[in-house]
């Protein structure tokens, strides 16, 4: 730890002061502690960088990220357009605020627009004990915009920069905090590194991405004993503004949680490759410079590809449940048979594939959705929630022994459509509980597509209708001889009938898919009639 003000002790090193303030917290909340970073820096209004920027870092990462604005810049994918910055005694006032109340592990600071500014913090951080400081010295913006003088160097290298844990200088900013020397080669980046680690930083990241000439985006970070080359791929894309902030953020979230500072550096290079690989061709402003997608969101499904009405209990009415070897034995390719489905009237579909490779799964899912979305009918997966996270399908299935449907909830987030099978009033309730959409009960007759899977008759299924919050599909051995009386019965929540055989293990998909459904039609509307 590098400033005055610390309470933990010098000789501990990071990893082991993470551990003793964990515990610290953990008997201060009675629960697990939340890594929290602090950022003080300056407001982007174009939200690629800056404060915006650090929020969507740590939100990515998992780690709580408080605030104090140091300035608001009007900025866009141009440049900047103007900056106002906030009074030094009101910086303070938010240092005061935050510190005062919240245990914050870890300082990172950005843009500091005035020597006051950085004597503010510089006070606040003696007053008050955090485990860390990141310093991203920031004093040209990507757009080439000045965002602290040369009034501030000298605060910079005598004052904030020996109470660093790391300094993330570019090549333009080391070059800057060391009087303007020339930086041309990774060679001369070392010797930056070790310059700048003379002035009392723990460690150094001087980052070469502007490095002229160089295939890869080599950074060098050094900690005082020795030197690493860190490489990544050098990503063709314009939507970089905002990756100095990124990495300096990602760095403090990443100590916050506990890394070793070598540790954090390599996955926040790595976060930062990621995000700019996924991002490269999305279109925000018109500038030559845009923002990248922090939370590697932005593009899924292209938006209006996704299915435009939520889940409600009419999409059980006829739910096919597909199986790859019926449709071998019938010569028919798994999209083929979806369509035909469709076509003839289910609802909603659900891939259930046991023995495919998970990249065919994969490619499978990928080209049903597309039909399944362009007839605006929900594709679930059975089982497999990275296929379903992948495809950016419209939800799972699981049963009693896949993921809790609490976890699925989690992993897929509240959009998603999750089924669970009950065959018990017990399991229906948690189903309930752990935010699932609906139950599959069954099976109400017996049935050979599933092996070992005890019947639990028309009773069973009224049972745990009866008992159920969530509506229900009755599932095996259902066909068009028995659809009738199952939907017949006129049982609450009882919403339709999930079946495989009746409909992939035939010849004709279309002729069985409507017949069924005509029969439900009828059955359904003669026990609302009763
Ligand atoms: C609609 C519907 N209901 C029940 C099941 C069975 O799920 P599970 O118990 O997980 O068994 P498998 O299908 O995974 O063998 C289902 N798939 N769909
Ligand atoms: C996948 C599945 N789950 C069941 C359950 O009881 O939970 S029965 C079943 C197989 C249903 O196939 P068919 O319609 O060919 O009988
Ligand atoms: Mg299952």
């Amino acid at each position: 730890m590098a400033y005055g003000g610390v309470i933990l002790s010098n000789s501990l090193s990071f990893y082991q002061k993470r551990i003793v303030m964990s515990s610290r917290v953990q008997e201060k909340n009675g629960g697990a502690s939340i890594p929290h970073v602090l950022s003080v820096a300056g407001s982007d209004s174009g939200a690629g960088a800056g404060i915006q920027a650090d929020l969507k870092t740590c939100a990515a990462r998992g780690v709580y990220c408080s605030t104090v604005i140091t300035a608001v810049t009007a900025q866009n994918t141009v440049g900047v357009q103007s900056v106002h910055a906030v009074p030094e005694d009101f910086v303070a006032q938010q240092l005061k605020s935050v510190l005062s109340d919240m245990q914050v592990d870890v300082v990172k600071s950005g843009m500091l627009p005035s020597v006051g500014v950085v004597k503010v913090l510089l006070q606040s951080l003696a007053e008050f004990s955090v485990r860390a400081l990141v310093v991203d010295p920031v004093m040209v913006s990507t757009s080439g915009d000045v965002l602290a003088g040369p009034s501030i160097l000298s605060t910079f290298r005598e004052e904030l920069l020996p109470m660093a844990d790391i300094v993330t200088p570019n090549i333009k900013e080391a070059s800057a905090l060391l009087g303007g020397i020339r930086l041309e080669t990774v060679a001369d980046m070392r010797t930056a590194a070790e310059l700048l680690h003379a002035l009392g930083p723990r460690n150094v990241l001087v980052k070469g991405g502007d490095l002229p000439g160089s295939l890869d985006a080599v950074d060098i970070f050094f900690n005082g004993e020795h030197f690493y080359e860190l490489r990544s791929s050098r990503i063709k894309t314009h939507n970089t503004h905002g990756t100095g902030c990124t990495l300096a953020s990602c760095i403090a979230a990443e100590l916050a949680k506990g890394s070793p500072m070598l540790t954090a550096v390599r996955v926040a290079k790595r976060y930062v490759e990621t995000a700019l690989e996924y991002s490269k061709d999305i279109l925000i402003g018109n500038g030559i410079q845009g923002p990248f997608d922090h939370l590697l969101r932005l593009k899924s499904g292209s938006h209006s590809f996704h299915r435009k009405d939520a889940f409600t209990p009419s999409d059980l009415f006829l739910y096919a449940v597909t199986d790859s070897g019926m449709n071998k034995k019938w010569g028919r390719s798994m999209v083929d048979a979806v369509a035909e489905a469709i076509q003839g009237g289910a609802t909603i579909v659900q891939l259930r594939e046991k023995d495919v490779e998970t990249r065919d799964f994969l490619e499978t899912a990928k080209s049903c959705l597309a039909v399944c979305r362009s007839h605006g009918v929900p594709l679930l997966i059975n089982d497999r929630i990275d296929v379903a996270l992948a495809s950016d399908a419209d939800g799972v299935h699981v049963g009693q022994s896949d993921m809790p449907a609490t976890v699925a909830r989690t992993l897929l987030g509240p959009e998603k459509i999750i089924g669970v099978s009950c065959k018990t009033i017990e399991q229906a309730q948690q189903a309930w509980i752990g935010g699932a959409d609906y139950i599959g009960s069954g099976g109400v007759y017996s049935t050979t597509t599933k092996a070992n899977n005890p019947t639990i008759g028309l009773d069973g299924l009224k049972t745990v209708c009866s008992a159920s919050k969530l509506p229900v599909v009755a599932i095996g051995g259902i066909n068009a001889s028995n659809a009738g009386t199952v939907m017949g019965m006129g049982v609450p929540n009882l919403k339709g009938v999930a079946v495989v055989s009746a409909l992939f293990d035939r010849e004709d998909v279309l002729a069985e898919t409507k017949k069924l459904h005509a029969l439900l039609m009828e059955a359904s509307s003669s026990s609302k009639m009763q």
